[in-house]
């Protein structure tokens, strides 16, 4: 597959180049954004047994059916410690949250409804249904299914694998994204820069959204315009499973990072999408590694790293989301345009999404504001204000 080609199959050509998988172990302590290459069962019940929800006393309900009630105190159920023997009539065991039930008692008097004498507890009110007992097993059994294969980890996931005593996990190893800038004007941030030379915003940015989607980046510097710069970069790269060229990637007489992976073997699969902003953005592969070459505009490479990256690195489609539009489009045309867009709730509770006034691809503070990408597809009518349109959030809208 080479030229121009549609978003969809660019999707579609994505998929079917999709990363093997990598596995690793890791501790759960280092296992957040990680991602469950198999599903995880429980090794124990939660809670183990029938345990205490409140401080009181564990009784019979039998006994406690009136108020009144005088039970004899015949020992004590902290958390941690059961009490061993089993409890007959008139009899009541000290417990506190946590404490597990001990046989024979099926209710729990708390210790607000009780007085104390001695050995002797007397219940002043009646029940008339067992409480405030949480069953063994309640949260979950041992040997459920406490995740799926392909769960992201995080607070709740952590929690659950470590309540069900699973201490390691086998996750999808971070695939190591290579991130390579071109072009003889860009200089690091922070240089004295030079007439005609401009700051290398784009790495520091992309490799925020890699980490964010589970990945590592690498920084592989910064490329002269010369092939042989391009290619002893590339050559000097190690255990890069994704390069991502960043510049360089259109027609003009310094637009050299294809060519120069070509000449290292990588096959093309695709040249150009019909996309906009990130026409120029390119696929290519080489065995178990690929190369996606974003254009150098700022808004060309973080909306291309958006839309083709994240799915690449963690082998997932793009959802959309129906927002209400905040001010009327145009037709849009030929290629589908992604807007950088800002998404808020209105106080009714309806999503919105409002399109930042200038698109062109070389500007970067739209991100600042955006929180999502508005879809037009190919050549798709104008519309009002207040109309539905297709959107992929990229971070929570404002409230
Ligand atoms: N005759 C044509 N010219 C262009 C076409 C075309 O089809 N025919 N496509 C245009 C489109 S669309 C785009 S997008 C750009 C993409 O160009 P490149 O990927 O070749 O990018 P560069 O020329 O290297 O840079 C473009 C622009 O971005 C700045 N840049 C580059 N790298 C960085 C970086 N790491 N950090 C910050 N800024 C960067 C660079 O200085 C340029 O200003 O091509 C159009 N041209
Ligand atoms: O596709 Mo380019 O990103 O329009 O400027």
């Amino acid at each position: 597959m080479s030229g121009l080609i549609s978003v969809a199959d660019a999707f579609d050509a994505l998929a079917r180049n999709a990363l093997p998988v990598r596995v690793e172990t890791v501790s759960i302590d280092e296992a957040h954004g990680r991602q469950l290459i198999e599903a995880v069962a429980a090794r124990v019940s939660r809670p183990p047994a029938d345990m205490s929800a409140m401080d009181g006393y564990a009784v019979r309900l039998e006994d406690v059916r009136s108020a009144g009630a005088r039970l004899t105190v015949i020992g004590e159920a902290p958390a941690g410690a059961p009490f061993e023997q089993t409890l007959g009539e008139g009899e009541a065991v000290r417990i506190f949250t946590g404490g597990e039930i001990p046989a024979g008692a099926d209710h729990i008097v708390i210790q607000e409804d009780t007085a104390r004498t001695g050995d002797e507890v007397l219940c002043s009110e009646g029940y008339e249904a067992s409480r405030f007992i949480r069953k063994a097993g309640r949260d979950f059994h041992e040997g459920d299914r406490l995740l799926d294969e392909g769960a992201i980890l995080g607070a709740g996931e952590l929690g659950l694998l470590a309540a069900g005593n699973i201490a390691e996990v086998n996750v999808r190893r971070r695939l190591r994204v290579g991130i390579l800038a071109n072009g003889n004007e860009l200089k690091p941030p922070g240089t004295h820069l030079k007439r005609g030379e401009i700051v290398n915003s784009n790495p520091v940015a992309l490799a925020d959204l890699i980490r964010s989607w589970g990945a590592e980046p690498v920084d592989l510097g910064i490329a002269a315009d010369t092939l042989d710069a391009i290619a002893q970069r590339i050559e000097n790269a190690r255990d890069i499973d994704v390069f991502l060229p960043v510049g360089g990637a259109s027609v003009g007489d310094h637009d050299l990072m294809r060519p120069a992976f070509a000449e290292a073997g990588f096959e093309s699969l695709f040249e150009k999408i019909a996309v906009r902003p990130g026409k120029p953005t390119w696929f290519s592969t080489r065995g178990d590694t690929r190369v996606l070459g974003l254009p150098g505009n700022p808004a060309s490479a973080l909306v291309c790293a958006q839309l083709f990256l994240k799915p690449l690195i963690t082998g997932q489609r793009h959802s959309l989301t129906k927002a209400a539009l905040a001010c009327d489009l145009e037709t849009n045309g030929p290629r589908e345009h992604y807007m950088r867009a800002f998404a808020s709730f209105t106080d009714d509770g309806r999503l919105t999404v409002d399109p930042a006034p200038d698109q062109d691809s070389s500007l970067i503070k739209p991100f600042v504001t955006s929180a999502a990408l508005l879809r037009r597809l190919p050549n798709a009518p104008a519309k009002k204000r207040g109309e539905l349109e297709d959107i992929i959030l990229t971070s929570l809208p404002r409230l």
